[in-house]
């Protein structure tokens, strides 16, 4: 049985991107203070309609909805895109999600990996253009968090330039799957606890699909403690859910905090058992960026290199969670 969550109220900044270009200066000052404190915020006035976003989750769906057969035709891979199936385990729980996914990109990984329009009219431009659209809402949060190290206005962008072949940017579909309201037993994980690799994620919540928690006070990008009290983070389908990755807290010298996050499998009363589905838009380095922050508190590393550090570490980290378990049976 698991012990009841505590719960604590902490604020997530909400920031609205109207009149970005005259207002800049006051929006960075906005995302900088969120990022030095919580490391999650939620934006508006972002330009994308909520029927655009309502569309997106509906094209989502109709991919989903397809049979299993039809979806492996698209399978996962290790450039990190196509479909999988309750698949992904956690280091911090060592059991998969109860989830499925499916990753896209911009570039040349995902040769053969688009659903075809035969099983699935105009998925690839739809999904595409709506990547179009948020790839132009990060590149003005990262104008800003430039600004706020005192870089160069394109100094992120030019990182992650999604033009290039071997753009790692990343949009993945998320469909969680609805789990029983009496306990069977058995034990489920949606996302477990984790903190994202990337620079910055912006993430599409479908309202009255609830589940997404955050526990801030991490100092450091090397330490992997996960606190034990949670905040729920409302599900707004108009808002956009940011928060700060693993590669911007590294690049800011720890300044700005990567937040360890979850989707709570649903347990206590209150909490939503139906299916979730989610729309998360991953900011990937490419392999050449350089990365290093302005005090040079860490060694400066590739955007491959980056990449491959964080994947070792993941693995190494659920090979020890996975031995803790085999030595508690
Ligand atoms: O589905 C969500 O709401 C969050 C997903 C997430 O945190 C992730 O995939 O990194
Ligand atoms: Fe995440």
């Amino acid at each position: 049985m698991s012990s009841q969550t505590q719960y604590v109220d902490r604020p997530i900044p909400q920031i609205s991107l109207r009149d970005f270009d005259s207002r800049i200066d006051e929006i960075t000052r906005e995302l900088i203070d969120a990022a030095e404190n919580v490391g999650f915020f939620t934006i508006v006035d972002h330009g994308i309609s909520k029927d655009d976003i309502e569309h997106m989750f509906a094209t989502s769906k109709a991919f989903f909805d397809l049979p299993d057969e039809t979806k492996a035709t698209v399978p996962w891979n290790t450039n990190n895109v196509g479909w999988e199936k309750n698949s992904q385990i956690r280091p911090s729980t060592g059991q998969p999600d109860s989830k499925e996914s499916y990753q896209l990109q911009f570039g040349e990984n995902m040769a053969n990996l688009w659903m075809s329009d035969e099983h699935l009219p105009g998925f690839q431009e739809t999904s595409l253009a709506f990547m179009y659209r948020v790839q132009d809402i990060s590149e003005r949060l990262m104008r800003c968090f430039a600004r706020g190290l005192d870089r160069p206005d394109d100094f992120f962008l030019k990182w992650h330039d999604v033009s290039q072949p071997n753009s790692q940017t990343t949009m993945r579909l998320l469909h969680y799957f609805a789990l029983p309201e009496k306990p069977d037993g058995k034990t489920y994980h949606r996302a477990g606890a984790h903190a994202d690799w990337d620079l910055l994620t912006l993430l599409f919540q479908k309202e009255g699909q609830s589940g997404l928690e955050i526990c801030p006070g991490r100092e450091s990008v090397t330490e992997f403690g996960i606190g034990d009290r949670w905040t729920k983070v409302e599900a707004c389908t108009g808002e956009i859910v940011c928060n700060i990755g693993d590669l911007l807290m590294s690049w800011s010298d720890d300044r700005f905090k990567s937040t360890f996050h979850r989707v709570k499998a649903p347990c206590e009363t209150g909490d939503y058992f139906g299916d979730r589905y989610s729309i998360a838009y991953f900011n990937q380095p490419c392999k050449n960026a350089v990365i290093q922050g302005p005090l040079k508190k860490f060694p400066m590393v590739t955007g491959e290199d980056f990449t491959a550090n964080a994947m070792k570490r993941n693995f190494s980290a659920l090979q020890e969670k996975l031995k803790a378990i085999a030595a508690a049976v």
